[in-house]
């Protein structure tokens, strides 16, 4: 049975589920984990729900407004595997405790939700992966077809704001990968509304919030509020209105989830068109950055450079792969860091990265007093350490000084922790065992008084037997009865006076003292207040350390970057690679370059060395058209120079003998992917698609690959579509591109294109074989091998045999038939021209981001365009 939980009327509920209900109407889109005793309790629709994504038996128990209670229970001490698959399940759950006392009042204990956990704001380090953030993404719709973006990762503290335009979020929402995203509940036009409808589509989970709270003057406040500043312009952050309406909803429900203000969360950063070098989905998917073009985690570019020694390194140098700046400080500093360290600096720091723990995620859970035991343990261990690496690098330039600096640990902290904590506490503070002895003059007493029992009970017991002459007393103790002394029969009447009678057995009389009784209250509740002091004091400790986060955060930084430094300068060394250097002028200049991860691969399964190729790319060689063999080597050396680049551009050296570059400002990627299942009309939609996005978006100062485009649909029409990218690229766009192609035709393209070349990846004949070379070689390729490739793959001979001779007659009917087709021609005028004004302005308009007064001014101004 399913039932409305807002349902209004409660009072025919009994007061358990009163209660419930009234913690529901306030939760209404989340699952509530309802505690009793030892279990989260589902009830109603979130029973029935749990049950099935979480394949638990749902019960029916009692009866409440005339109905059945159906409900679904999670044991507490395995809640976060529960959890865990809840939230990966996009889910969010809101967790109610009881934190009222057991019989404090009448009715069911008082009970309160503590927190909520959703995808975007984890926190717990058992549901988050190690190398990954979980990001929380508010959007808000402005007007003008405008987007104001505010994201955060609770763990990381950092806040970022950022605006766009609708048609750029998509590439936003795809760097910035959020795990949930925020929107508000009303007023977004159906335009808007469709986008986050194939955004929910594709899997991102979405939480719908008031619209209220997307208000811009709210967000400021709060901003302000949240950085303890009064202006935003430190952070170049005060104009960003639509951002700031974002913000406002993005903190409200960080701390909405948290059940508390996030003080860790300091930091602002404002992200601007133009500042990174973009890397769009299909770049990052084909050049497989973190993902393999099948989904898994290697191998690929960042599975090879990471070899961190933290989390935290691990989740910086990803962020820097994704996210490399177009200005080159930043990386030139990396490298020069790098330089430094490959002496032998880079080992000795690694010595003691190792087993540090994830400092920055720790200070998060301190902030939000989540924190455990052992990982404050772990802290103290990490403080030491960093003083040590902070000594380290005193001295040396650049990053690293000011990485010592930061590494210094805040004064007394390290102390405060290792006077506090055992050096192995439980793994929770409710078991007890977490607080140093020594710490707490009362704490240690009630330890005495529990580890003490057994010896005041035998030293009572002798001085019992000698006070009373009864030589077999005996003090013991049971559950039920508590503590006693026991006399048999026979010695009844040597009982003292003060002796009180407790219980009467067969053979003897169980009796109590006031001395006894005494102890008895003090051993038994001894525990109970032992345990409660260790959860005091541990709540001390928590506030004493709400200072030290801001210097923390920064230990952490530091430390995450110092160790992806790190696997930067080990990879350089490992892997052979070289320092790039940077220019002014346009180019890419890469002597013997190589495909790390294809090289890795082939050393790894002995498939032969790999062979390095050099590129060479300047003002007047812009394109490269590369023939060859399938299997040749093309995909792999167009890939290679987009690695390259990249590589070099976060800061890294690379896997070349030299490398020259020029400013970048995006590199563009199409290249088919070989196990898309989608079928062919939606492949070379998919094709034509990125292929504009391509030719709309790129630069002058962009990479672009072209991967056998036109692949998709007939030789002609695949043929003539690309010429005509080709020709774009070359004539308007200016990119430098490398365009690898199986049209021979295209070859001709540099004959008439000043800025073009061929080249093509050597083969040869060994017999009806092919050998290839996989090296790059001026000029066009001289055949295509399709059939011996067709042969190697094992066609059956028949099919190679038929192939051959349809091969020989379709050559010679070309040779017979052929008519000097010019590819490159330009068009007629008429269809080349391009969009009027007016039709230009049209087109930028947005019909739903229009109020009705926008509308008309609009149309006035087109009527302008197109009067004579
Ligand atoms: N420079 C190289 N050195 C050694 N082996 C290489 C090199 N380049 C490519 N290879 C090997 O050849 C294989 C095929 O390369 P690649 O996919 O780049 O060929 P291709 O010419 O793009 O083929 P297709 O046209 O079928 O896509 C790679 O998986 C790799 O094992």
């Amino acid at each position: 049975m399913s039932q409305n939980p807002a349902a209004p009327d409660l009072s025919k509920h009994t007061p358990m589920m009163q209660q419930y209900l009234g913690v529901k109407v306030d939760h209404p889109d989340t699952l509530v984990f309802y505690r009793m005793g030892d279990f989260y309790e589902l009830f109603f629709g979130d029973a029935e729900k749990a049950a099935r994504l979480l394949d638990i038996t749902l019960t029916r128990r009692g009866m409440s407004a005339g109905e059945p209670v159906v409900m679904a229970g999670v044991p507490f001490h395995s809640m976060e595997n529960y959890l865990a698959r809840l939230i990966k399940a996009g889910e969010s759950v809101a967790i109610c405790e009881q934190v009222g006392e057991v019989g404090a009042s009448k009715g069911p204990v008082e009970r309160k939700v503590v927190r909520v956990v959703t995808p975007g704001t984890l926190t717990d380090t058992e549901l988050l992966t190690e190398k990954s953030e979980a990001v929380l993404l508010a959007l808000h719709q402005a007007p003008r077809n405008k987007v104001g973006l505010a994201w955060l990762s609770v763990t990381q503290g950092a806040l970022q704001l950022a605006e766009c335009d609708a048609d750029a979020l998509e590439a936003w929402i795809a760097r910035i990968a959020p795990s949930e995203l925020l929107h508000s509940a009303a007023d977004l036009t159906p335009a808007f509304m469709q986008r986050l409808q194939a955004l929910r589509l594709a899997g991102l989970p979405m939480t719908a919030r008031p619209e209220w709270q997307f208000e811009a003057g709210l967000g400021q406040r709060k901003l302000l509020e949240q950085l303890q500043a009064a202006s935003l312009a430190a952070w170049g952050a005060e104009d960003l209105e639509h951002a700031h309406a974002a913000a406002a909803a993005l903190l409200a429900y960080a701390e909405h989830t948290q059940g508390r203000a996030l003080s860790h969360v300091r930091q602002l950063q404002v992200v601007r068109d133009g500042e990174r070098i973009e890397l769009p989905p299909a770049t990052r998917r084909n050049l497989e950055l973190v993902q393999t073009l099948r989904g898994e985690d290697a191998p690929t570019l960042f599975s090879l450079l990471d070899t961190c020694m933290t989390g935290m390194g691990s989740r910086a140098l990803k962020s820097w792969l994704l996210e490399p700046m177009r200005d080159r400080g930043v990386a030139t500093q990396r490298l020069e860091a790098i330089t430094s360290m490959r002496e032998g600096l880079w080992q000795k720091l690694r010595g003691e990265l190792k087993g540090v723990s994830d400092v920055e995620r720790i200070t998060a859970r301190i902030a939000l007093r989540q924190v455990r035991p052992r990982e404050l343990v772990g802290l103290g261990w990490a403080l030491s350490k960093s003083q040590q690496l902070g000594l380290m690098l005193q001295g040396l330039p650049g990053l690293l000084s000011s990485a010592a600096a930061d590494l210094q640990p805040p004064p007394g902290c390290a102390e405060r922790l290792v006077a506090t904590i055992k050096e192995d506490p439980s793994a929770l503070v409710r078991d007890g065992g977490v607080i140093a002895t020594g710490h707490d003059a009362d704490l240690d007493e009630l330890r005495a008084i529990q580890d003490n029992c057994d010896g005041f009970l035998l030293e009572l017991e002798t001085r019992e037997r000698a006070r009373s002459g009864i030589a077999n007393l005996r003090v013991q103790f049971n559950k039920v009865h508590g503590f006693y002394i026991e006399v048999t029969q026979g010695q009844l009447d040597k009982v003292p006076d003060d002796y009180r009678r407790r219980q009467t057995l067969k053979n003897a009389e169980r009796f109590i003292t006031p001395e006894l009784k005494a102890f008895e209250d003090k051993a038994l509740s001894a525990q109970e207040r032992a345990l409660a002091r260790e959860k005091w004091l541990y709540e001390q400790l928590l506030d004493d350390l709400q200072q030290h986060i801001p210097a923390l955060t920064r230990l952490a930084r530091a430390l995450a970057g110092l160790d992806a430094l790190c696997a930067l300068t080990e990879r350089s060394l490992t892997l052979n690679w070289c320092r790039p250097v940077f220019i002014k002028e346009p180019g890419i200049e890469i002597t013997q370059g190589r495909h790390p991860v294809v090289e890795a691969r082939l050393a790894e399964t002995h498939g032969g060395s790999f062979i390095p190729n050099d590129t060479r790319m300047g003002p007047k060689q812009r394109m490269q058209v590369i023939t060859g063999p399938n299997m040749g080597g093309k995909s792999t050396y167009m890939r290679q120079v987009a690695i390259v680049c990249l590589l070099a551009s976060m800061g890294s050296y690379v896997p070349a003998q030299a490398c020259r570059l020029g400013p970048i400002d995006a590199i563009h990627t199409r290249i088919g992917a070989a196990d898309d299942l989608a079928n062919a009309q939606s492949t070379f939609m998919l094709e034509m698609t990125e292929a504009a996005q391509i030719l709309h978006g790129a630069s002058a100062q962009s990479l672009v690959l072209m991967d056998e485009i036109g692949r998709g649909t007939s030789t002609f029409d695949g043929l003539a579509l690309a010429s005509g990218i080709a020709a774009h690229l070359h004539d308007k766009t200016q990119a430098f591109t490398l365009f690898a192609t199986h049209y021979f035709e295209l070859t001709e393209f540099p004959a008439k294109h000043h800025c073009a070349l061929n080249v093509h990846v050597g083969a040869t004949e060994s017999g009806a074989d092919i050998v290839f070379l996989h090296e790059i070689l001026p000029g066009p390729a001289s055949r295509s091998y399709g059939i011996q490739v067709a042969r190697l793959a094992g066609m059956p001979t028949g099919v190679v045999n038929h192939a051959r001779h349809a091969l020989a007659a379709l050559e010679k009917h070309q040779e017979s038939s052929r008519e000097q087709v010019d590819l490159f021609a330009p068009p007629p005028a008429a269809e080349a021209s391009a969009p009027s004004k007016a039709e230009a302005a049209l087109s930028a308009l947005d019909p739903d981001a229009l109020s009705p007064r926008e509308a008309l001014d609009a149309l006035y101004q087109l009527k302008k365009l197109i009067q004579p």
